[in-house]
Formats: C-alpha cells, sequence, structure tokens
C-alpha cells in the first residue's frame, strides 16, 4: 500500500495596486513548490532564517543547491529581535557582499519577525526583489507572512518602518508547527480568533467546541482554523493592499497591543499583547454603546480558555496611551480604533473621549 500526500489548500491572494496574485499553500511536504516560486531567471538565493531554524535554513539551504541555485543561509536573531535597523543593514551587507541582483530571490522561513524583516530586506534591496515566504508559526501562517506588509521596530515603537511588498507565494508546511513550544503556537491563536471575531464566527464555534484541542497542532480543526483566517486575510488584503480603508480591520486589538509590546520590551509575544488589546477592543465598542455585553464577554471568555492574557498592569496607562498616539491609524491628534458593531461587523471609532478609553482600560488592568 502506498500513502500519497493529499493536495494542499490553495488560497489566492488577488493582486491589487498593480501587484501580481499569488497563492498560499497549505498542507504538507510543500517544499518541493519552491523553485517554481523562485523561477528559472534567478541565480541566487538568500534563505533568512531565525537562530531556532539553523538546520531548516541549512537544509532549505542545500536542497535550493541541488536544484542550481547558488544558495546562502542568513541566520537571524530570534523573534523580536531581528526587527531591528541593524539586522536589515545586515542583511544588506550579505547581499551586497553575494552580488545579489534584481533577478536574484530572497526566501523568509521563519515566524512572522522573520517573514516581516525577510519581507522589508526584499523590499528595500535594489528597491524591490522577489521573495517567497515560509511561515513556521500559527501567526506566520495565518496573518503576517500574507498581504506584505513587512517591516521593523523603532525605538520609538513597532514597525514604524517598512514596506508594502507582496511575496511570490507563500507555503505553509503544517508539519512545520510540531516543533513550535505551546507558548509560541497559543500565542498565534490570538490572530486566529481575530479573524473570527472581525470576520468568520465559524472559527470561534470551533475552538469554542474544545479549546484544549486547539491548543495544539494536533487538534482535529488545526488545518480548518488555519484556512479559515487565511482566507479572511486575503479577502480584505486582495480588496485593499496599501490599508487605505478596509484592511484597517486586520488591526483590530492593535492599538493597545502594539503599545504592550513596546511596554515589555518585546518580551510579550505579539499574540499575547494582540489578546489583551481585543478584550480592550470590545470594551471601547461595548463602553461606546456599539457591541452587546454579551459578545464583549465572549472575547474574555474565549481567549481565556486558550490560556491567553486578558489583562494588563494598570498602573501603565499614561504611557501606552502616550504609544498609541502614533498607531498607524492616527491621523493628527486623533486616536483611531477598530471596534465591532456587533458580530463580525467592524467598523472604526474615531476620537473617543478620554473618559470612554479609561473605562475600557478599567476592563483590562489587573
Ligand atoms: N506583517 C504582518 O502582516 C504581520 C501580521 C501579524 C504579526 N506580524 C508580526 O509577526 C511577529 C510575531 O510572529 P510570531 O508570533 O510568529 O513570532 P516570532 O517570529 O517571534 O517567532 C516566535 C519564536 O519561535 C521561533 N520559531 C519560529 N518557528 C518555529 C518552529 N517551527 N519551531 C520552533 N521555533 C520556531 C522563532 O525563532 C521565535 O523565537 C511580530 O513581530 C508581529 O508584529 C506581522
Ligand atoms: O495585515 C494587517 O494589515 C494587519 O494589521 C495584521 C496585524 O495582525 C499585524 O500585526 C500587522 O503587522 C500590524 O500592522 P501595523 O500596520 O499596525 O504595524
Ligand atoms: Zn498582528
Amino acid at each position: 500500500m502506498t500513502s500519497t500526500t493529499p493536495a494542499p489548500t490553495r488560497i489566492t491572494v488577488g493582486g491589487s495596486a498593480g501587484t501580481q496574485p499569488y497563492d498560499v499553500l497549505i498542507g504538507h511536504r510543500l517544499l518541493g513548490e519552491l523553485p517554481g516560486l523562485i523561477g528559472s531567471s534567478a541565480k541566487r538565493v538568500a534563505v533568512l532564517h531565525p537562530e531556532a531554524l539553523a538546520e531548516t535554513g541549512g537544509v532549505l539551504r542545500e536542497d535550493l543547491e541541488s536544484q542550481g541555485y547558488q544558495a546562502i543561509a542568513v541566520q537571524l536573531p530570534n523573534a523580536e529581535e531581528s526587527k531591528t535597523a541593524e539586522v536589515a543593514a545586515y542583511c544588506w551587507k550579505v547581499l551586497g557582499q553575494t552580488g545579489f541582483t534584481r533577478s536574484d530571490v530572497i526566501v523568509g522561513v521563519g515566524g512572522g519577525a522573520t517573514t516581516d524583516v525577510a519581507g522589508f530586506v526584499a523590499a528595500t534591496w535594489l528597491r524591490g526583489v522577489s521573495w517567497v515566504a515560509v511561515p513556521t508559526t500559527v501567526l506566520g501562517m495565518v496573518d503576517a507572512a500574507v498581504g506584505g506588509k513587512t517591516g521593523i521596530n523603532t525605538a520609538e515603537g513597532k514597525n514604524l518602518v517598512g514596506a508594502f511588498h507582496p511575496p511570490a507565494g507563500v507555503l505553509c508546511d503544517l508539519a512545520a508547527l510540531e516543533s513550535l513550544g505551546v507558548h509560541d503556537y497559543v500565542g498565534g491563536l490570538a490572530e486566529v480568533v481575530k479573524a473570527g471575531f472581525i470576520a468568520d464566527p465559524v472559527i470561534l464555534d470551533l475552538i469554542e467546541a474544545d479549546p484544549e484541542a486547539a491548543r495544539s497542532p494536533e487538534g482535529p480543526h488545526t488545518a480548518e482554523l488555519i484556512e479559515r483566517s487565511v482566507k479572511v486575510k486575503a479577502e480584505v488584503v486582495s480588496a485593499d493592499l496599501k490599508e487605505s480603508g478596509l484592511r484597517e480591520i486586520l488591526n483590530y486589538g492593535h492599538t493597545l497591543a502594539h503599545a504592550i509590546e513596546k511596554n515589555e520590551r518585546y518580551e510579550w509575544r505579539h499574540g499575547a499583547a494582540v489578546s489583551v488589546g481585543m478584550v480592550f477592543a470590545a470594551e471601547l465598542g461595548r463602553i461606546a454603546g456599539r457591541l452587546d455585553n454579551a459578545t464583549a464577554e465572549r472575547h474574555r471568555t474565549v481567549l481565556k480558555s486558550l490560556g491567553l492574557p486578558v489583562t494588563y498592569r494598570g498602573d501603565q496607562w499614561p504611557k501606552l496611551l502616550e504609544t498609541m498616539r502614533v498607531d498607524k491609524k492616527s491621523r493628527g491628534d486623533m486616536l483611531r480604533f477598530i471596534v465591532l458593531d456587533g458580530l463580525a461587523k467592524p467598523s472604526v471609532l474615531e476620537a473617543p473621549d478620554p473618559a470612554m478609553l479609561l473605562a475600557a482600560h478599567a476592563e483590562i488592568a489587573a
């Protein structure tokens, strides 16, 4: 008897703002797809990977060499430490020394931090070369690797420098999730829950049916949760790549989340901060009279059931408020938040009364 690998799920992200459409593949044993995405006009390939995936980076490099490419593996620090101007400059130096031209290709293999940097280096090298994303975390698969937002942090805040530069393709090999620690696995589920609240409530039903199972890659709904979340993201970014409107809904919970991440010197994972940020945004919507009590409370219940945080230190509010002012959704002095008018009904709340913000903060203050 021979065992065959089922065909991967293919979700197409439409080209918008003059960019090419591309596919997100979700399944197993997808690395054979890589040469097709890199193409035959590339001579050199740089595989950017985090320290934690040194072995994977090496295997990919060897594989690409055996396909006839001149491949190099470029090791980046793990997690948020890689999202700096210094790391980007190191990558530019390596590309320069390797003689990387406009027909050469970057591959980013790793979590969201790695694909954010890899995409940013691809966007800036020679004013833009092609890149392929190989996300290895839940968060990377459902969110970071899809949609072409690339970037790095600065001392003033999260993702403040970057570019919209979509990849040529995204390969989500579900086997990669098996080596992920539970903390990182569950962190990624915050963005899955986000997709549930802003657009696809079936996601919430699947998690609520068995939250413990959802915390593991062996859970019965892992592939479906990832596919549904990718579909939400693909639909939004296909319509609005450059965030001129609709795309802002993907920022649900992120105004406060990014401020928490900076305040914690990036020792909190993005997903954990987004979890608290969504509870805050839900409370803000409720206090503004837009969201019903039950849906606001559902945020707390589902996120807690996954083991995600729903509160944050209460004494940090002035600092958080200050950081939120440089959020990319702000316009001049006006703070803007994504809230819900109901389940799967995201909308924008502009310039909320400071008393409302304080009241919403009281609901998440530990
Ligand atoms: N560009 C976007 O649209 C977008 C969307 C969402 C989040 N993000 C960004 O993504 C980042 C968070 O990504 P993340 O949650 O994937 O975290 P991460 O990239 O920081 O990875 C978490 C840790 O897991 C390690 N790792 C990655 N894959 C692994 C694997 N398969 N096995 C073992 N270890 C592995 C990493 O080296 C790191 O130490 C944040 O910087 C966030 O801002 C970007
Ligand atoms: O793709 C988007 O658009 C998002 O907002 C997705 C977010 O989950 C992601 O964290 C993104 O990097 C945040 O973007 P930013 O523009 O607020 O830095
Ligand atoms: Zn996010």
